[in-house]
């Protein structure tokens, strides 16, 4: 296969207050929620001037990889598309259409299987295809990466320098938890070909970013309808469970993501860092990958698993495949469908 580009597949924020309702409104399109659930979800954007930091940080993962596949012979145009805002990947892709390619390899800004975190991107990718119609490059998504080197490498040097900032007194009673984007319980069960994969990754990259198994996987960041169950505990729930136990101090490590996007600084760095506040609990949150160097090289080596049959480069034993089997991870139901 002779692939010539590379694209950045991901989710799009909002960058000015006027775009928030309308990006909100993108992302839970067809699903019937209303606009005082968005309203405040909103909130949330507003409190940091409606400026996602994700598309800043896609920009510095672009730029980074662009520098890197130069620096290492990789010939490859590089361009970014996402599924909620500008740059939408339709617009993308008619580009990529302009400028003659026919093959890119695609990356996606999450690690793990499931609905939200894979299949939905080779929904967009097909959407975006069908949209620009004949002419479209075709574009194969890489593999998830969840337990590759340069995804845990980053997430277990930022376990150990957020330690690093608690009390040493204190390491008996300190508490490693990882943190995920809760999905809801009928995604979970169907995510990965014989399901129930999102929960299997995450526990995988836990017990290889902590190198023991003495630690929690707790959730976060939920929403839909309360009657709809999603995957429990959530972390901040969590956090008064550790303190009836006798826990001093957690260090959170927020391995279901690859940069600090809302999510993290809302959720975590707000919500979560006051609960722990209340508590009376030390609290230190680890960085995600971001811009680490061994990050944007684990991009190049995905893409060389490709282009050159590079060995595949990996720390745990859950089973991997490159394209989507398929049926896999079906969509959420619509509510009034
Ligand atoms: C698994 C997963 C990831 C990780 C994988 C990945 O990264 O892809 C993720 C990432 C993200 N989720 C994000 C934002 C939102 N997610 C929502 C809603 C939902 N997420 C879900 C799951 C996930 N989400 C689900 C099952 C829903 C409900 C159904 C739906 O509506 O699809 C809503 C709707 C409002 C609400 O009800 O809360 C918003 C605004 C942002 C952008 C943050 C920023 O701006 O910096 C990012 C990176
Ligand atoms: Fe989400």
């Amino acid at each position: 296969m002779v692939y010539d580009a590379f694209v950045l597949l991901s989710f799009g924020g909002p960058e000015k207050p006027d775009d928030v309702m309308p990006f909100l409104r993108n992302v839970v399109r067809g699903r019937g929620v209303p606009d005082e659930r968005l309203a405040e979800v909103a909130e949330h954007y507003y409190h940091f001037g409606g400026v996602s930091p994700i598309n800043q940080q896609n920009r510095d993962l672009l730029a980074a990889v662009g520098k890197d596949f130069a620096a290492n012979g990789v010939d490859l145009p590089t361009y970014w598309g996402n599924r909620n805002w500008h740059p939408m990947l339709a617009d993308t892709v008619a580009r990529m259409r302009d400028d003659g390619v026919t093959h890119a390899l695609g990356f996606a800004t999450s690690a793990y299987g499931g609905y939200s975190s894979c299949k939905q991107y080779w929904e967009d990718i097909a959407n975006a295809r069908a949209k620009v119609g004949p002419g479209a490059p075709v574009i194969s998504k890489l593999r998830q990466f969840w337990d590759h080197p340069g995804f845990v490498g980053p997430h277990k040097n930022a376990v150990r320098a957020a330690l690093a900032t608690l009390d040493e007194s204190r390491r008996e009673t300190t508490r490693l938890v990882f943190t995920a984007h809760s999905i809801p319980l009928s995604m979970a069960k169907t995510a990965g070909p014989t399901g129930g994969r999102y929960e299997a990754q995450l526990h995988e990259t836990a017990r290889l970013v902590a190198g023991h198994d003495d630690w929690d996987l707790v959730w976060q960041s939920r929403s839909g309808p309360p009657q709809v169950p999603w995957l429990e505990p959530d972390i901040n729930d969590h956090l008064e469970a550790l303190k009836e136990r006798g826990v001093t101090d957690v260090v959170v490590s927020p391995i279901g993501f690859v940069s600090d996007h809302l999510e993290v600084i809302w959720d975590l760095d707000n919500e979560a860092a006051e609960t722990a506040k209340r508590l009376g609990l030390g609290y230190a949150r680890a960085a995600t990958p971001g811009i680490d160097p061994q990050f944007v090289t684990m991009v190049r080596e995905l893409v060389q698993e490709r282009t050159d049959g590079a060995p595949l480069k990996r720390l745990g034993t859950l089973p991997v495949w490159d394209d989507c089997p398929v049926p896999c991870c079906p969509p959420p139901q619509r509510r009034g469908a």
